[in-house]
């Protein structure tokens, strides 16, 4: 999955650190049916407020875009993360006994506060390319994870005994394919707009691949914490 040109270059230049985010233990454990439940369900938890903070920060790209399509796509995503990525957090946990009321009071750990504000940070002390390269890893990286599981999930016939099987089919189901796309086609034109047709020999550039990479290395704490509760 590539998702435009800009991905792949920032993924490139991220080094070890996406494989190790795309592939690590819980991924693997969520595509084989393995993880536990209890696991699961803390992640969810803790995910839940996570979309909070990523809303705001899609919220706060409304007011960093430059033009009415940055803006349109910008908006709706906040709308989708408010409406329906929460959605399967609400009704999972609620099958679990755990209701709205209890995910919104649930105390936030430390790897989830460090992920969100330092994506909030980065749209704040920089502009609407420093906000897109800290987003890009949690957006596209779900992404290429939930395409991978559900192929390999069909090839092997497990996804209908597999009990993440709803997880694995919304990110790796056309409609969210269709968002990364539209994600990525989103990145390419703001970094053409802002940057000319040659972004990767301006001074920018470095600043928003390392943002890439931390952005990737907090998204390997939050399975981490995943595991390890
Ligand atoms: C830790 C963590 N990282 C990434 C995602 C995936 N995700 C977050 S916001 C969003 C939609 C934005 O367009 C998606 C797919 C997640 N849920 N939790």
């Amino acid at each position: 999955m590539s998702y435009g040109a800009t991905f792949p270059l920032w993924r490139q230049a991220s080094g070890e650190v996406w494989r190790d985010y795309t592939r690590h233990a819980f991924v693997t454990e969520l595509g084989d049916g393995t993880l536990p439940r209890e696991a699961f369900l803390g992640y969810l938890v803790q995910d839940y407020l996570f979309l909070v903070h990523f809303a705001r920060a899609w919220a706060l790209a409304v007011t960093k875009a430059d033009t009415i399509d940055e803006m349109r796509l910008c908006a709706a995503t906040v709308h989708a993360l408010i409406d329906e990525e929460m959605r399967l957090h609400v009704v999972t946990c609620a099958e679990a006994g755990i209701d709205e009321d209890m995910l919104a009071r649930a105390e936030e750990k430390t790897a989830n506060i460090a992920y969100t504000r330092y994506v909030l940070d980065a749209g704040h002390a920089g502009d609407f390319l420093d906000l897109l390269a800290a987003l890009a890893p949690c957006v596209l990286g779900y992404g290429e994870i939930g395409a991978r599981l559900l192929a390999e999930g069909r090839a092997a016939g497990t996804l209908d005994t597999n009990p993440y099987a709803a997880w694995i089919t919304t990110y790796g189901g056309d409609e969210y394919q269709q968002v990364c796309t539209a994600v990525g086609n989103l990145i390419d034109t703001a970094v053409a707009r802002r940057l000319g047709d040659a972004p990767d020999t301006t001074p920018r550039w470095t600043t928003l691949t390392q943002r890439f990479a931390t952005a990737t290395r907090l998204e390997v704490g939050f399975w981490d914490m995943g595991l390890t509760g």
